[in-house]
């Protein structure tokens, strides 16, 4: 497989909860690739929690901040990159993750809500109404993840290693489209 990618990253895009974090280091493992989490870089640089950089320099700083650390790592090939759910809203983001091949994990709000109801690490669901926060964002977002090269539906009982598993299965199929479309 890694062989067919060439060094192509790929870039995991997807709501908060959906499992990009624990997916990318998995699938970083299966493809000999390096694993990178956009969050972590963010955190690692700025010595402070995603919570407190939201808290103390807002939403608007932590953004730039994430097109900074995406502009660096998509100079560099053979990563697996999860990103932050966010990532998609910021146009010029897009030019940074078509330099690899982009993969949305999707899931329905339901699971995304179990996994992060006992969770104080993601900002934005500090709300009164998380599963309200939730679907609003979707919509939001919605149309953005749909530009992924790859979506992948993920159910309630798939396991982080299923979910691998599926996304290696699906790799062949667009990496043959894109050729496709370099010879037209
Ligand atoms: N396939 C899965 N099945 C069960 N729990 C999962 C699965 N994928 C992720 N999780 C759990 O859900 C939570 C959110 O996962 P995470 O990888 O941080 O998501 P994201 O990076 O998309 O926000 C974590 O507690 C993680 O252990
Ligand atoms: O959806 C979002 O806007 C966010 C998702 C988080 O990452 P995960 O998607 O890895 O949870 C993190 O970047 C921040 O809390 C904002
Ligand atoms: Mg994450």
């Amino acid at each position: 497989m890694s062989n067919l990618l060439r060094g192509v990253n790929l870039y995991l895009i997807g709501m908060m909860g959906v499992g990009k974090t624990t997916v990318g280091r998995l699938l970083a493992k299966e493809l000999g690739y390096g694993f990178l989490d956009t969050d972590d870089v963010i955190v690692k640089a700025a010595g402070k929690s995603i919570n407190e950089i939201f808290v103390d320099e807002g939403e608007a700083e932590f953004r730039q901040l994430e097109s900074d650390v995406l502009a660096q790592v998509c100079a560099y090939t053979k990563l697996t990159i999860a990103t932050g759910g966010g990532i998609v809203l910021r146009r010029e983001n897009w030019g940074y993750l078509r330099h690899g091949l982009i993969v949305w994990l999707d899931a329905p709000v339901e699971i995304l809500l179990n996994r992060l109801a006992e969770d104080d690490t993601r900002p934005l669901l500090q709300d009164s109404d998380p599963e309200g926060k939730l679907r609003s964002l979707l919509e939001q977002r919605q149309s953005l993840y749909s530009q992924a090269d790859l979506h992948i539906t993920i159910a309630a009982t798939q396991t982080p290693e299923q979910i691998v598993t599926c996304v290696l299965d699906a790799i062949p199929s667009v990496l043959k489209n894109q050729d496709f479309q370099q010879q037209n």
